[in-house]
């Protein structure tokens, strides 16, 4: 795993070292974060994260003792309140949590471990190829310092989006935590219509994942706007034009998204009511 110049978070406990957990260890390992200032707490954490450990990341099954500077709670919602319940003594007044539960607020999250500096978070999987992005809100409690310091975390995995009000992170949730979700959907999608126009099967799969890998690395690089993107590759009376004038109809591709992203968000703010 490469690394670049080091950064420190004091000492650091990942709260589950599931898929979204382990994604964002991956990025602060490889941002350079001292693997011994680390603690994974997750009784049974990926596999993945077996390499991390041998390169240093402890492992427990249980909370640490001593006072943590920073707490990362990425344990599903559902299991954060008896999760947290454990935390008792690796929580002091000064530390940071961050918690990236779906749904969980801020006030929730002080209702279990006191009030503290809070920084509600959502990333998203692609963060572990360093390719994710975060929404992220701090309460009023985060001064400046620990603000960078969850800033140098949450972007060891993309770009960090801090938004004014917390309300805000249920729609990032709905839009971009969720996302690659609506993204492979699309590829699966795409390579099943390309078998129902008669490919086979493995080449209709590899078409639709450089096809949706590829506009999505363009659109990363290019400086157009998608809108335009996609004019460019619309010839007049052409064939693309044809299939967006099905995808583009009044019920069509963008209201069965605008759909998808309005579920997404009421069960994030159901979430928050446990
Ligand atoms: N997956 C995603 O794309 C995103 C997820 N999130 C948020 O991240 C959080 C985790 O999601 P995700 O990584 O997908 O879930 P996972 O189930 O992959 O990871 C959660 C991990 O926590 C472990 N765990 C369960 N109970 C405890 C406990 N008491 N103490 C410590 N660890 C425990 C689980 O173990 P076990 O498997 O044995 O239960 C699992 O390894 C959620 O709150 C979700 O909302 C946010 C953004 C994106
Ligand atoms: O599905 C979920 O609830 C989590 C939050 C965003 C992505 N996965």
């Amino acid at each position: 795993m490469s690394q670049t110049s080091g950064f420190s978070a004091g000492r650091l406990t990942l709260l589950g070292g599931g898929n979204m957990g382990g994604a964002m260890l991956r990025g602060w390992i490889a941002a350079g974060l001292d693997p011994a200032s680390v603690t994974v707490v997750d009784p049974s954490p990926n596999d993945a994260l077996a390499e991390l450990f041998e390169a240093g990341v402890h492992h427990r099954t249980a909370a640490p003792d001593e006072v943590q500077d920073v707490i990362v709670l990425a344990v599903k919602p559902q299991m954060l309140d008896e999760a947290a319940s454990q935390l008792g003594a690796a929580v002091g007044a000064d530390t940071l949590l961050i918690s990236v539960a779906a749904g969980r607020t801020v006030a929730s999250i002080e209702g279990l471990l006191g009030a503290h500096s809070v920084v509600r978070a959502m990333p998203n999987t692609p963060a572990l190829i360093g390719r994710g992005i975060t929404g992220a809100f701090a309460n009023a409690r985060v001064d400046e310092s620990k603000r960078a310091l969850a800033d140098r975390l949450l972007s060891a995995s993309g770009p960090v989006e801090w938004v004014p009000g917390e309300a805000e992170i249920d729609m990032v949730t709905a839009v971009s935590g969720s996302g690659p979700a609506y993204v492979f959907l699309l590829a699966e999608a795409l390579a099943e219509a390309g078998v129902a126009a008669g490919l086979e099967p493995a080449l209709a799969m590899r078409l639709a994942r450089h096809t949706v890998a590829g506009a999505g690395e363009l659109m990363i690089r290019s400086t157009d706007e998608p809108a335009q993107l996609r004019r460019n590759v619309t010839s007049p009376k052409g064939t693309t034009e044809a299939a967006l004038k099905v995808l583009m109809a009044d019920d069509g591709f963008g209201p069965l998204l605008t759909r998808a992203v309005a579920a997404a968000k009421t069960r994030a703010e159901e979430l928050a009511q446990g």
